[in-house]
């Protein structure tokens, strides 16, 4: 119970909803143990007229018909107090996981992106669906059973030692025994529907992904293949259900046999007592009645406890995420407004999950307002740079300036917000094309909405579609070829109008001739800007105030365009590669 202590905070925040929720239950359970002493007493009635003991039938008449009518009242106020029990406490369980759902969303926010690398979407998916509806369940449904089963049991048991005590012992008799081959039955049950459940995890995400990559089993004609494994574990979680269905179906059998062998042993020692003028006959009733009431809880206490246990488990993961502490801290919350002077000292990174040295000893200058072009083989550490000036990792071995500032001496908010960042794989929401673009500036009119499709060279395949700007994309933007997708992306950038734009091999889905008119477009757009393009392609570079060559994480080659054809080495080898394809 020590993780879920964590939920004694929001138990004190709705403290008065859980108060009320209680009493009501306790109230509720109160008047349910009425039921067996009304009946009983009223049988006792009859029985005493017909005895003798009684002989005045009006006042039979009226002692019964005042019992019916409390019955009625009782079984009334009993429905209407249950109700309000869900309305509190069920209620207030609703609550609670709102919150703390929040509360695992904003941390959600807060952590960096390494945090996202490591874990798998599926878990952190479960964190906020899975393990908080299971503490939901510890938070309502357990804590209303915990009280139903206490009340219950002691008011009920008290009653009938107050009746009968020899009684009372023959009739609970059974109860340990056959309650624990119930908690037992329960805890197998819990063990398998957790297995079942596991099942269905695994089912959702094999479809999940199918469907996500349903391009390429079919056009790999897969499909055969992708079913069997499909049949494979849709097999296997067929087989688990049934297993789960078997220990089901022993549950109410239990119960039954446990409320029937109290009842033959009420009927046979109550009968005998009865015989010997020990009770009355209402008292065997009475106790037959208590005997259905007790029985749910004894049955419960099993499901109460795995449902606390299960709880407990899913609290822990979810305290271990939220300790979680985000490893891009903001330093200064003071409003930062950037130049757009760049500088990278020496900076050698080393991702930590791969153990891969990305950077090794970089240093470069980009003033503000120039455009700086990084080319480089596969893996050499382009995009690394990038996510370095966006502040994504932090640097251990060397240090980033920002207009000659320390970049972690930033407000981290304003830094990102003045950079405008296309990156290599857009992504886009499935949302209407303009709102795609208004990512980049909220308030964005219109006509600026335009303007950047225009700059990016994309505003005519929009007006193509039927709906224009407001053409729903699908998900992940299916409706848009490749460079398409970039362009938009590249809009969403320029909209932004920030002080460092950043191209991250955006260029790449699309045709030369589209790319020299985004260019040319940009070379407007990025004025007074620091703009960052990485690229495979000479034509992107060769305009740049300054290009960069990375080779295995170190810089091999630094100048313009001109400089670097005239020096032997790979600019000038790719350089002549491509003008000879160009030519072919
Ligand atoms: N998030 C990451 N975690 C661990 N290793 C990474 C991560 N991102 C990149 N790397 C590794 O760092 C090295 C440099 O990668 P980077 O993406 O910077 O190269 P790149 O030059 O941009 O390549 P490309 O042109 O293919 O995009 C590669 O060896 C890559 O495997």
């Amino acid at each position: 119970m020590k993780a879920l202590k964590y939920i004694n905070k929001y138990f004190i925040k709705y403290k008065w909803r859980l108060i009320i929720g209680i009493s009501i239950t306790v109230l509720s359970k109160l008047l349910a143990l009425k039921v067996p002493q009304i009946v009983g007493e009223s049988l006792n009635i009859v029985e005493d007229y017909q005895n003798g003991t009684i002989t005045d039938l009006k006042l039979v008449e009226h002692e019964l018909l005042m019992n019916v009518l409390l019955l009625i009242g009782v079984a009334v106020l009993a429905g209407f107090f249950t109700f309000l029990m869900r309305q509190t406490i069920i209620v207030t369980s609703r609550l609670i996981e709102f919150d703390l759902k929040n509360e695992i969303y904003h941390q959600y926010q807060r952590l960096s992106l390494n945090f996202y690398k490591k874990n798998r979407t599926g878990d952190l998916m479960n964190r906020i669906s899975e393990d908080v509806s299971k503490v939901r369940m510890y938070v309502g449904p357990a804590v209303m059973y915990t009280m139903n089963i206490i009340v219950l049991l002691v008011v009920g048991f008290t009653q009938m030692i107050q009746i009968d005590v020899k009684l009372t012992m023959y009739t609970l008799f059974p109860f340990p025994l056959l309650s624990i081959a119930i908690f037992t039955l329960s805890k197998v049950i819990h063990k398998r529907s957790s297995i079942v459940q596991e099942y269905l995890s695994k089912l959702t995400t094999f479809n999940q992904e199918f469907f996500s990559g349903i391009s390429v089993v079919k056009s790999y004609g897969i499909e055969k293949s992708i079913i069997k494994d499909f049949d494979e574990i849709a097999d296997k979680s067929k087989e688990k259900n049934i297993h789960l269905q078997q220990a089901n179906a022993l549950f109410f059998p239990l119960m039954i046999l446990l409320i029937g062998i109290s009842n033959i042993i009420v009927i046979y020692v109550g009968g005998q007592q009865y015989i010997n003028n020990e009770i009355q006959i209402g008292t065997i009733i009475e106790f037959m009645l208590y005997i259905n009431i007790l029985t749910w809880p004894v049955a419960v206490v099993g499901w109460v406890t795995s449902m606390i246990q299960q709880a407990e488990a899913s609290q822990l993961r979810i305290n271990e995420f939220l300790r979680q502490v985000p490893e891009i801290q903001n330093y200064n919350t003071a409003p930062t407004v950037l130049q757009g002077k760049v500088e990278f000292k020496n900076v050698t990174f080393t991702y930590d999950d791969t153990n891969i040295t990305a950077l090794k000893n970089v240093s470069f200058l980009a003033q503000a307002g120039e455009t700086v072009a990084i080319l480089g083989k596969t893996g050499a550490g382009k995009s690394t740079i990038i996510e370095l000036i966006a502040r994504l990792y932090d640097t251990k071995v060397g240090s980033i300036l920002m207009d000659q500032n320390p970049i972690e001496s930033l407000n981290l908010n304003d830094l990102r917000n003045q950079i405008g960042f296309v990156p290599q794989d857009p992504f886009l929401f499935s949302e209407s094309i303009s709102n795609n673009i208004k990512f980049g500036k909220e308030d964005a009119t219109d006509n600026e909405i335009v303007q950047a499709a225009k700059d990016a060279v994309v505003h005519n395949n929009i007006i193509d579609f039927p709906n224009g700007y407001k053409t729903v994309l699908g998900e992940r933007g299916v409706t848009l070829s490749g460079g398409q997708k970039q362009r938009v992306s590249i809009a969403r950038a320029i909209i932004k109008n920030p002080k460092i734009l950043i191209f991250d091999d955006c260029l790449s889905a699309v045709d030369t001739e589209t790319e020299e008119r985004i260019l040319t477009n940009l070379k407007k757009v990025s004025k007074n800007k620091t703009t960052f393009i990485i690229s495979h392609r000479i034509s992107s570079a060769k305009n740049a105030d300054k290009i960069i060559i990375l080779e295995q994480g170190e810089i091999i080659q630094q100048g313009t365009h001109n400089q670097l054809i005239n020096t032997a080495g790979y600019y000038k080898e790719l350089h002549d590669q491509q003008l000879l394809e160009k030519e072919n």
